[in-house]
């Protein structure tokens, strides 16, 4: 089936990669939308880098595709005019200037002298333009890693882990960064290994786990996901059992291997409270629990983990 792709859509379809026994991406598909800020998320070694680096042709495929506009990167004929990315901690020569870096940069892409005033301008490292790099803060080294790739004035912009190393202030900074590159109508990808980091920032959500997918939406469907839980103990753990087998077979997850503890999925304090009332069975606590978005992107991950 052939499907209609616009410019900077990016597209990973039953992408496969091993080394070795190792299956570091396994049968993995997603797409990342232009115009909107994805965050790619998943535990430390779940094969992100992986993914990221076939996707930028820096790894060969063991099967699948990974596509930019319809594109293998291979295939792009101007890449760095299409795709910009930092995938990991870019080192700069100390003793040159912000713009010197820059310069250096701009014949090899094509681009003219003037594009490298024009990028420090948008990260505001513009005042800085002539001072060392040597000087320079990790957040004002970030900034030049971005201005780095973003020279080609790319659709595309990937970044891996982009806030390790900053401050409160940088990542509010880099936050306001991700968000102006999506409303251009940019495809922007930040991987993390941390939901709380990107949370804010990003609209849509791709999580993995050991290789594999395990969700995709946009932040909405991640919220609907984290719907209220209530803990309930009782020391008829029998009659406990009973009335959740009958009332909520599907909402129930035990509690740390405890009898007579129980935490139900989207079910009310209330309707519980009623039903044991009703049911005759003694309670020794009835809690809600407000089940943060950390704690439904570990349980995702862990699941995929566990399975
Ligand atoms: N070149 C390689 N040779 C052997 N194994 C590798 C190689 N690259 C990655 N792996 C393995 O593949 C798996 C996925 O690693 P990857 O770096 O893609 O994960 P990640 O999600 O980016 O994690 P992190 O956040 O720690 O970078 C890990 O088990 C890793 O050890």
């Amino acid at each position: 089936m052939i499907s209609a792709t616009s410019p900077g859509e990016l597209r990973i379809e039953h992408l496969v990669k091993t080394f070795g026994p190792v299956r570091a991406v396994d049968d993995l598909s997603f797409t990342v939308a232009p115009g909107r800020v994805t965050g790619f998320l998943g535990p430390n070694g779940a094969g992100k880098t992986t993914t990221l680096r076939v996707l930028l042709g820096l790894a060969a495929p063991t099967s699948g595709t990974a596509t930019v506009g319809g594109r293998r990167y291979a295939d792009i004929e101007h890449p760095a005019r299409v795709v910009g990315a930092a995938l990991e901690a870019t080192s700069f020569h100390p003793g040159r200037s912000a713009r010197d870096h820059l310069r250096v940069y701009a014949p090899q892409i094509g681009v003219p002298d003037s594009r490298c005033d024009e990028v420090l301008e948008t990260v505001g490292l513009a005042p800085v333009a002539h001072r060392r790099v040597g000087g320079f803060s990790m957040g004002m080294r970030q900034r030049l890693g971005l201005a780095t790739t973003l020279l080609g004035d790319p659709q595309v912009m990937i970044l891996d882990e982009p806030a390790n190393g900053l401050d409160p202030e940088g990542i509010a900074w880099l936050r306001g960064f991700l968000r102006y590159l999506a409303g251009q109508g940019r495809t922007v990808l930040v991987s993390s290994h941390v939901l709380s980091e990107v949370q804010q920032t990003v609209d849509d959500v791709v999580i993995i786990a050991k290789g594999r997918l395990v969700h995709a939406s946009d932040m909405a469907g991640l919220r609907d996901l984290a719907g209220s839980q209530v803990m309930v103990v009782s020391p008829d753990a029998a009659g406990l059992r009973a009335l959740v087998a009958r009332r909520w077979p599907a909402a129930a997850s035990p509690v740390d291997g405890r009898d007579g503890a129980v935490l139900l999925r989207d079910v009310s304090a209330a309707e519980v409270g009623s039903a044991a009332f009703a049911a005759g069975l003694e309670l020794h606590e009835l809690s809600p629990r407000d089940r943060g978005l950390e704690d439904v992107f570990l349980q995702l991950t862990a699941e995929e983990v566990a399975a």
